[in-house]
């Protein structure tokens, strides 16, 4: 029998630490990884830049399609490089009216269709962590491991302002609550490929975890399973 090279999927909601999670999960594994909530932030960013309308299907469709980017190691070694169009945009695409046009865009069935073989050509050996929304019920359905990660929308608020205020940024907590909580909707709320757990996810709440406990937690469910 041929076997399939093995997938982890994690998906949640914006804040529940899946990113964070999933780069360490795919380091410490020696596997590739997939940051797909990044694809939908580079369209909406490559939008503005072009002057396209967050609704215009037909010219996101064609944008999406003929996205011109790169992920690479960074040049600390410690994370992961984004090129789009020869720019540099790791950080540009991270703040939160970018994360709201990828909402946006994600919405659209034609922009998901345009990016699902992008995202499955990231499944190349020896493995491959896969984080996002609908990671383990659309574009990796037949992953051995799905983990379905959330935590309070006041503890994702938190860590956001957090991690935005360690940046510089100008921040306000009850407007990040609102942005969270406004983007939940959004993702769980649309048509297609809503944010959900998949039927055989392993459901995880990081509220009162840190994240070495979370990953802790993922890295017993690997060591019960067979990935060889
Ligand atoms: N268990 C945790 N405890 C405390 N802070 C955490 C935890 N997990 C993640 N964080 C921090 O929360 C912030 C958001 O985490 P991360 O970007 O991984 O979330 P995410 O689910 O990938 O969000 P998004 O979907 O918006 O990209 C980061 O600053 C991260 O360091
Ligand atoms: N698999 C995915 C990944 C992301 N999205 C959309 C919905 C999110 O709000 C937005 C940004 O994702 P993030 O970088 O915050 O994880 O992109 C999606 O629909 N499906």
């Amino acid at each position: 029998m041929i076997r399939q090279v093995p997938v982890i999927t994690i998906d949640g909601p914006s804040g529940s630490g899946k990113g964070t999670v999933a780069a360490l999960l795919a380091a410490k594994l020696g596997w590739n990884f997939l940051d797909s909530g990044a694809l939908y932030r580079l369209l909406a960013f490559a939008a503005r830049n072009h002057g396209v309308d967050l609704t215009n299907e037909e010219a996101l469709k064609l944008l999406a399609a003929h996205l011109d980017v790169q992920f690479g190691a960074s040049k600390g070694g410690n994370g992961m490089q984004i090129v789009l169009e020869g720019e540099d945009v790791t950080q540009a695409i991270r703040n939160e009216q970018v994360g709201a046009g990828a909402s946006q865009v994600a919405a659209l069935p034609v922009v998901r269709e345009a990016l699902l073989q992008r995202q499955k050509a990231f499944r190349e050996p020896p493995g491959l962590v896969a984080d996002g929304r609908d990671m383990g019920t659309v574009v990796f359905p037949d992953a051995p491991l799905k983990i379905f990660l959330t935590a309070s929308a006041e503890e994702r608020a938190r860590r956001r302002y957090l991690q935005l205020k360690g940046k510089g940024d100008d921040v306000n907590l009850a407007s990040l609550l609102d942005e969270i909580r406004a983007r939940d909707e959004r993702d769980t709320g649309r048509e297609v490929a809503p944010l959900r757990p998949a039927d055989d996810a392993v459901h995880l709440d990081s509220t009162n975890l840190s994240i070495e406990q979370v990953l802790g937690q993922i890295l017993s469910e690997v060591a019960n399973r067979d990935f060889a």
